[in-house]
């Protein structure tokens, strides 16, 4: 959806009111500056009205108003450069944290919609593209409208009919603004969409490196990349065209206008109505009066690029954003979950209204989960299953609050998850799911995301209920060992165990387990169900498992199929009231004879 260019200006405007006193500045310097550039056409025109006069006295005050000249444009040029960088790079930086706020309370639906390259670009090659609008691009769109007036008031005073003729020639340029500004906006939309679409790819590549060279599918990827690197480059060429565009007829018109006013000059020098002072101080404010207008157009492409760049940034900012208050909690101020029960009541969800028509009339047939109720006491083991697609995982994003149910309510110590804040609702639940993945940084890192201010000890236990001890303190630096990428330096198993210690950090009252072990050799496995088994001391938990003897404990069995409760009770009665469980259970019987004695989760 795009923005309205007015809009966009407004919003990016609006940025800039933080900085008020560097812009002060930066006018104040722009001032500077023309007054700088006035002053040497000035000194040249006297330099040469004494030089054609001979007059020799004034060489000295000449010499010392030049050096005078000099020091101060060195001065304002650094002044000015750094101000501009300065204030350009604060501003992209605010812009880059307001993108990752929304981006960070986008709703799961949004998630679902977006890709992560996507979101990436946004925060990265979007925001570079707005490049330094807001330290030079604004700041000439106003500096040099107003160089050329003060460069005209100059010139009438020299000599007023040339300066008129001089003005006239100036504001054609302008037409290289309205004939190039819209197809550059354009052109920058579409560059950053198609850098967009080479990023995206580039993750998903650079995500599943042991895929991509399993299936030998290096020579297709790098064609694939080729192909849109190559887009990337034909968008970037016709940018180029256009920058080229610009800056030819730019020139052309400077140039004529140059002519013009020199053959007029020198036409009225001759005639004896200026002097060759006259003139030359004429030729170099030319460039000023008519160079703006020209700069002017070029000024305007950049904007254009950048407010191409901005219309995507706002697309984003204005997505749907989760509403209900999505709140920093000071860890010393964090309320802790007190929980008693669970209740879901005739709960209906269905993925399509959040999403497009076409989804919404396919999907609308098969809600996700479909008029389900039960209730879950304090400290009770619940286990779900159900075959693949039933609704298991849909159940546990609508009890995190994810998305909102679409009827039936769900309420935790009898007050409705609605009316809860998101902060709270969730600090009610600890999830492990299949496959943790860690985040870059070191283990520490990870295990304090479970509890901010938890102590040494209080990580060194977690660790070593969660049979990760041993392994951490054998790294080089223990628990400050930095991981690679979603913890990819250690097993898939060692990922878990560091995720159940985070989850034990966190302490909440209910586990939520989504098939925890299923991706673990069976090793592995009796080291994870110890830990979970330790975790879940003295909780409330609710474990998703494809794999029935993993919950066969359990104090209630929710078997799902299609969205709906098939039935809900011990195994034993399970097995002889559900058609579903008894050949669920059956179809296991030939693999569970086969697995080694594990004890079950619940
Ligand atoms: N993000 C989503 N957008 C649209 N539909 C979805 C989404 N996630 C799941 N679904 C659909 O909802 C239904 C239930 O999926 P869900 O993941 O809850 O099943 P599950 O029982 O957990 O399956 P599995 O055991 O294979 O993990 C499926 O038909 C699935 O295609």
């Amino acid at each position: 959806m795009e923005v309205a260019k007015g809009t966009i200006f407004r919003r990016l405007i609006s940025y800039t009111k933080r900085y008020r006193l560097l812009y002060v500045g930066l006018l104040i310097s722009m001032l500077v500056g023309i007054g700088l550039e006035l002053s040497v056409a000035q000194y040249l025109s006297r330099m040469t009205n004494v030089a054609a006069s001979g007059d020799q006295s004034q060489w000295s005050i000449l010499i010392v108003a030049g050096a005078t000249i000099l020091v101060l444009t060195v001065l304002f040029q650094y002044g000015d450069a750094f101000l501009k960088g300065i204030v350009s790079s604060r501003i992209r930086r605010d812009l880059r944290d307001d993108t990752m706020d929304v981006v960070l309370r986008l709703t799961q639906s949004e998630f679902d919609r977006s890709h992560s390259g996507e979101l990436t670009a946004r925060l990265t090659n979007d925001n570079a593209a707005i490049g330094d609008l807001f330290g030079n691009t604004l700041l000439q769109l106003i500096r040099n409208p107003l160089l050329a007036i003060a460069a005209f008031i100059f010139l009438l005073q020299i000599y007023w009919p040339l300066a008129i003729i001089c003005f006239l020639i100036g504001p054609t340029t302008l037409l290289i603004g309205i004939l190039f500004g819209k197809p550059i906006m354009n052109n920058s939309i579409q560059q950053q969409q198609r850098q967009e679409r080479q990023l995206t790819f580039l993750q998903d590549i650079l995500n599943t490196s042991l895929l991509f060279k399993a299936f030998g599918l290096e020579s297709k990827l790098l064609h694939k990349f080729r192909s849109l690197s190559s887009e990337v480059t034909e968008t970037e060429r016709k940018g180029a065209h256009l920058q080229a565009a610009i800056a030819g007829t730019g020139s052309g018109i400077g140039l004529t206008s140059f002519i013009v006013a020199f053959v007029f000059g020198a036409y009225f020098v001759t005639q004896g109505k200026m002097g060759v002072g006259g003139l030359l101080a004429f030729i170099q404010l030319l460039n000023h009066l008519t160079w703006p207008f020209t700069n002017l157009a070029g000024t305007w492409g950049a904007a254009q690029q950048s407010f191409g760049a901005a219309n995507r940034i706002f697309e984003l900012i204005d997505r749907e954003v989760e509403q209900r208050t999505f709140v920093h909690v000071d860890p010393s101020s964090e309320r802790k979950a007190v929980f008693e029960k669970l209740e879901v009541e005739n709960v209906q969800f269905d993925y399509s209204h959040s999403f497009d028509e076409d989804a919404l009339q396919s999907s609308v047939l098969n809600p996700a989960v479909n008029n389900i109720s039960f209730t879950i006491i304090k400290g009770q083991r619940v286990g779900v299953v159900g075959p693949s697609g039933s609704g298991k995982t849909s159940l546990f994003k609508l009890l995190l609050g994810l998305y909102r149910v679409q009827s039936g309510v769900i309420k935790l110590n009898g007050a409705s998850q609605e009316t809860m804040e998101l902060s709270l609702l969730r600090s009610y639940y600890s999830l492990v799911p299949q496959e943790s993945r860690l985040y870059t940084g070191t283990i520490r890192d990870n295990l304090l995301y479970g509890k901010a201010d938890a102590s040494e000890e209080e990580m060194l236990d977690a660790l070593q209920a969660a049979n990760a001890l041993d392994f951490v303190m054998r790294l080089p630096d223990g628990l400050d060992s930095e991981l690679a990428e979603h913890g990819g330096s250690l097993s898939g198993g060692q990922r878990q165990r560091i995720a159940i210690a985070r989850a034990m950090l966190r302490d909440a009252p209910i586990l939520l387990l989504d098939e925890a072990t299923s991706a673990l050799d069976s090793e592995s496995e009796r080291d994870i169900v110890q830990a979970l088994n330790r975790l879940s001391e003295g909780k409330t938990t609710i474990t998703i498992a494809h794999r029935l003897y993993m919950v066969r404990d359990a104090d209630v069995i929710i078997v799902m199929d299609q969205g709906q409760i098939q039935a809900i009770g011990k195994h034993e009665e399970l097995l002889v009231e559900c058609d579903l469980y008894r050949r669920m259970f059956d179809a296991q019987m030939y693999a569970q004879d086969h697995q080694p004695a594990i004890t079950a989760i619940v």
